[in-house]
């Protein structure tokens, strides 16, 4: 554990806080190496660790033996096992993302005297003289001391290339762990104590570190797509990169579907209807239309029609110059006697009275919906004319979508096959093989195909495991993202507008299977931006399967739903997994 605290070294240089201090290979520190070595360790919190030369070594007891796993109640991912040569350490139980926040540990605060037992540094008296040597934190609050991180805090071994960094919060009084790389299930998850971290039996040795290009930082998340590499090898400056991006993929070469029932009324195709009609002299068409006002059961229901058409007069036997169809009621709702009404109409004794027979009743099909488009119009009108609504014309209009922009397809198709990956490993595991993540959304103003949104939460079904029926892998999801505002652990949004952290607003839910009935609820509670999942869920899912509640007309959120249509292509994702959801 860093019995080493950064700003303690800044702060107070004669008294660092080494618990057991000895100088190695020099026996005198300049001021220079000093300040390098604060730097360094400074530099440590923000996850960029300079290598240094330095010789302060700090001195841990060696581990007792642990059995091989040691059980734990806890969130995240993560499970206290036997390591080879550190008694127990931290690993990982499925692959975390940069950037997750696994633990918030509190602390218990000693005092420099509790802790020094009085005497003084290194003379190992007090607390000093035990094994929670290995474990204290230097405080920087304002009581200073040494804080015992209680819980999963203590646990985190030391590495010259961890993967963990912590921060001391003293407000709280805890101390916050998260990953700033890409971490697999099975690693070890360990943080830095300190250049100069010295364990008793190890070889003297000159602590360095090594590998600089592992410090890679939030920022540095790692991008696999063959097809991300292909097309950067391609492009030789940033510029052609950029084009690249934001090059369209048209929807229908989309290896993803959206699920909907809502037909796109711009692309609806002409659907029709039976309508009663009758053919007049034009003259006589109003006393048609209060025929038709005083008997129809709904006169709204032709509406979106034009209630006459013109017709040729030399086609008819009406015989007049001026000759119109005019629609009467809808087979489905005319009132059956309405014949008979019209025989004893005005409309019928006007004729009468005009010498001209009562015309037939005739059906025509009619459409069945307004047309929305010029095309439409011009289209459906040849089978009876129809009201035209345009609904994206104006200044206001926005253009429409033709597909997403390539960074964004290679993005879908990396978390497609990630979330399935994930779902096979928990079936691996001996869990139900469904598996959640949960990333901040695409932008393409601040993502490009190097620069991807950040994944805030990767969950998988728990049920088995934790024997909580309530344990899916969206609700543990939901979960995880609570754990992260409760922490206050969210980053505010980079895109002007954006709505800010609250609940799942504005993210992008994965899924390796669509979610049950309940779990589609709740992320509708948690008013979740849009959610792609790999496989339909036919005995359960609720967001297409046995229901769409999604796009409920009765709910006070919609949300996006798309399918993965990929089949086996690419890396086997959609294949392999069936499962049956109980709920
Ligand atoms: C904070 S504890 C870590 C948990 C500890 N391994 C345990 O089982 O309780 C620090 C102790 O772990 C051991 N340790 C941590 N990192 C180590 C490393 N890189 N090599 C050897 N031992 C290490 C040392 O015994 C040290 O005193």
């Amino acid at each position: 554990m860093p019995s080493i605290d950064p700003q303690d070294l800044l702060e107070q240089p004669e008294l660092p806080s080494l618990h057991s201090l000895k100088v190695q290979d020099n026996q005198v520190i300049t001021e220079q190496e000093l300040a390098q070595d604060k730097a360094a360790v400074a530099h440590q919190s923000t996850l960029q660790p300079e290598p240094t030369s330095t010789s302060i070594a700090y001195s841990y007891p060696p581990p007792p033996v642990y059995p091989p796993a040691t059980p734990t109640l806890h969130r995240s991912p993560i499970a206290i096992l036997a390591s080879p040569d550190k008694g127990r350490g931290v690993y990982a139980t499925a692959d975390i993302p940069a950037g997750t926040l696994i633990d918030i540990s509190p602390v218990l605060l000693l005092t420099n005297e509790e802790y020094y037992g009085g005497g003084k540094q290194g003379e190992g008296k007090g607390v000093e003289g035990s094994v929670l040597r290995g474990y204290v934190f230097t405080w920087k609050g304002k009581e200073g001391g040494m804080a015992l991180a209680l819980g999963m805090g203590s646990l985190f071994n030391h590495s010259t290339t961890p993967n963990v960094t912590f921060e001391l919060l003293t407000s709280s009084y805890t101390i916050q762990y998260t990953t700033f790389k890409r971490i697999t299930s099975g690693e070890e998850l360990c943080i830095f104590y300190g250049h100069g971290a010295q364990f008793e039996g190890d070889a003297p040795r000159s602590p360095t570190v090594t590998d600089e290009g592992e410090w890679g930082g939030l920022g540095g998340l790692e991008f696999g797509e063959e097809e991300y590499k292909r097309g950067k090898n391609r492009k030789k400056n940033a510029k052609e990169k950029m084009e690249w991006d934001l090059e369209i993929v048209p929807f229908e070469e989309l290896e993803w579907e959206r699920v909907t029932n809502i037909v796109d009324p711009e692309n609806m195709p002409l659907t029709t209807f039976p309508c009663h009609a009758i053919l007049l002299p034009a003259r006589y068409a109003q006393l048609a239309f209060s025929f038709v006002r005083k008997h129809a059961a709904r006169f709204d229901e032709l509406a979106h029609l034009k209630r006459v058409r013109q017709v040729d007069p030399t086609q008819t036997s009406v015989g007049a110059d001026s000759c119109i169809s005019v629609l009467l009621f809808p087979v489905h709702t005319a009132p059956s006697d309405f014949q008979c009404l019209l025989a004893s109409s005005p409309l019928a004794t006007t004729l009468a009275e005009a010498d001209i027979a009562l015309p037939e009743v005739f059906q025509v099909d009619v459409p069945a919906t307004i047309a929305r488009t010029d095309a439409q119009a011009e289209e459906w009108g040849r089978v009876w004319p129809v009201q035209m609504v345009h609904i994206r014309e104006g200044p206001k209009a926005l253009p429409r979508a033709k597909g997403w922009e390539r960074a964004k397809e290679i993005w879908f198709r990396r978390e497609a096959e990630r979330v399935w990956n994930a779902a096979k490993e928990a079936g691996e595991r001996g869990e139900h093989p469904i598996a959640c993540h949960v990333s901040d959304s695409f932008h393409p103003l601040v993502h490009s195909s190097s620069s991807l949104p950040l994944s805030l939460a990767r969950c998988t079904d728990t049920r088995l495991s934790t024997s909580n029926i309530l344990c899916h892998a969206a609700s543990n999801a939901i979960d995880s993202i609570a754990l992260l505002d409760r922490a206050n652990a969210r980053s505010a949004p980079l895109i002007p507008g954006e709505p800010a952290p609250y609940l799942l607003t504005g993210l992008t839910v994965f899924m390796s299977h669509e979610p049950c009935l309940l779990c589609s609820m709740s992320l509708l509670h948690s008013r979740v931006r849009e959610l792609y999942y790999v496989r339909k869920s036919p005995g359960g899912g609720g967001c297409g399967s046995t229901y769409s509640v999604h796009e409920n007309e009765g709910l006070n959120h919609k949300f996006e739903v798309w399918q993965w249509k990929g089949g086996d292509l690419g890396k086997g994702v959609g294949v392999g997994l069936e499962v049956e959801l109980d709920c």
